[in-house]
């Protein structure tokens, strides 16, 4: 293993390694310092996507996802085609969390030297499927050797009508909580994959080519709600960061909380929660927002959309209603790369 603390001046044993600070952590620290220009910055590190005007009828979108083999995939339980659709979605979702529309990306893949040329065409097969669907343009990107995993990385570009980005620091008291279809699904999948299960058809699709929420994105923006946040690490982190960036607290309760009935069944089978798959499975990439409740009527006339809870004041708290009325804290701890000490 490479000694980094050579780099620096700690010594050894006072390294502030990544595991021990945490992915979010980490991008708190990294936050100073990054606006020269403030003037056309209208959000920048903190969402899902930052947000900046460009034009005088639309603000620009604009966000970056990376998918690293062994990590976000495996080529035991996915195929070329589906890490490279899959990659578009997890980049997609990001701009269906501001309601956007996605317009362009650039993207780059580092590539082991000995990788058959047809597995790349492959993953840039489900990559320009995606793209069409969406009527997004391919504009650039990079290629480059590594000697590690395959690694993928999309930039993507979108936009929204000026001022209406949909922000996770929107939520106020009183406003409802919903998410759209299932949430816990994609880890149902994956668990059921890596078990070698036989049947668990719908959620083993739900890991290998999720969709993105686009039309629904910019429904709900047009609707007039608060906030809204994509669920790619689980929904108790993603609550949780509205629930900060807002200054607000949220109430759920457990027993609405969508859930696939093959969810219920790997729970079962492995004796695990449920809802944990839910709470932390993450790779969703549904939406979960908040909006006042005189949107409620026109809510319940979209279809796939649930409402989950509630916004109350307090210090930036998720609870969860349980069945038998215990009220519990659900922790920011969805996916983090680095587990924090
Ligand atoms: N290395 C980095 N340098 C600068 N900004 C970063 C870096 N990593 C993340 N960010 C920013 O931090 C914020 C949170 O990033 P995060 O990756 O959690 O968002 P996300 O894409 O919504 O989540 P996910 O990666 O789970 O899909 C975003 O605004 C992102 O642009
Ligand atoms: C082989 C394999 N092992 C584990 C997982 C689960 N996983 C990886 S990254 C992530 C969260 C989102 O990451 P990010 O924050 O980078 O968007 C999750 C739930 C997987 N997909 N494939
Ligand atoms: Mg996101
Ligand atoms: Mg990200
Ligand atoms: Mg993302």
């Amino acid at each position: 293993m490479l000694q980094y603390n050579m780099y620096t001046n700690r010594k050894p044993g006072d390294e502030m390694q990544l595991k021990d600070v945490g992915e979010f952590n980490f991008i708190r620290h990294i936050q100073d310092n990054t606006i020269h220009d403030p003037s056309t910055v209208i959000t920048g590190i903190g969402d899902d996507c930052a947000v900046y005007s460009a034009k005088e009828e639309t603000d620009q979108l604009i966000s970056t996802d990376t998918m690293v083999e062994g990590v976000h995939f495996s080529f035991h339980y996915m195929k070329p085609y589906d890490v490279g659709y899959r990659l578009m979605t997890a980049n997609l979702s990001d701009i269906a969390a501001m309601g956007g529309t996605p317009r362009q990306i650039v993207l780059s893949v580092a590539a082991p030297e000995y990788v058959d040329t047809a597995i790349l065409d492959e993953v840039y097969r489900g990559i320009k499927d995606q793209c069409a669907k969406y009527h997004l343009n391919i504009l650039g990107g990079d290629t480059v050797r590594t000697e590690g995993p395959m690694v993928w990385t999309v930039t993507i570009i979108g936009d929204v009508p000026k001022g209406t980005a949909i922000m996770r620091s929107g939520a106020q008291v009183g406003d409802i909580v919903g998410i759209t279809n299932y949430v816990g699904y994609a880890a149902t999948g994956l668990g059921a994959l890596s078990y070698n299960l036989d049947g668990y058809h719908m959620t083993k699709v739900g890991h290998q080519r999720p969709d993105p929420q686009i039309e629904l994105g910019q429904q709900l923006r047009q609707l007039g709600i608060h906030s809204m946040n994509d669920i790619s690490d689980g929904l108790g982190s993603e609550l949780n960061e509205i629930a900060s960036a807002s200054n607000v607290s949220i109430v759920i309760e457990e027993k609405v909380i969508p859930l696939h009935e093959e969810t219920y069944e790997l729970a079962k089978y492995l004796q695990t929660n449920p809802v944990d798959y839910a709470l932390y499975g993450g790779e969703d990439f549904q939406l979960v927002f908040t909006a006042p409740k005189s949107l409620l009527p026109k809510l319940e006339n979209l279809a796939g959309i649930t409402i989950i809870g509630e916004v109350v004041s307090g210090s930036a708290q998720v609870q969860m209603v349980t069945p038998d009325k215990t009220i519990k804290t659900i922790e920011a701890k969805g996916y983090n790369h680095f587990h924090e000490s």
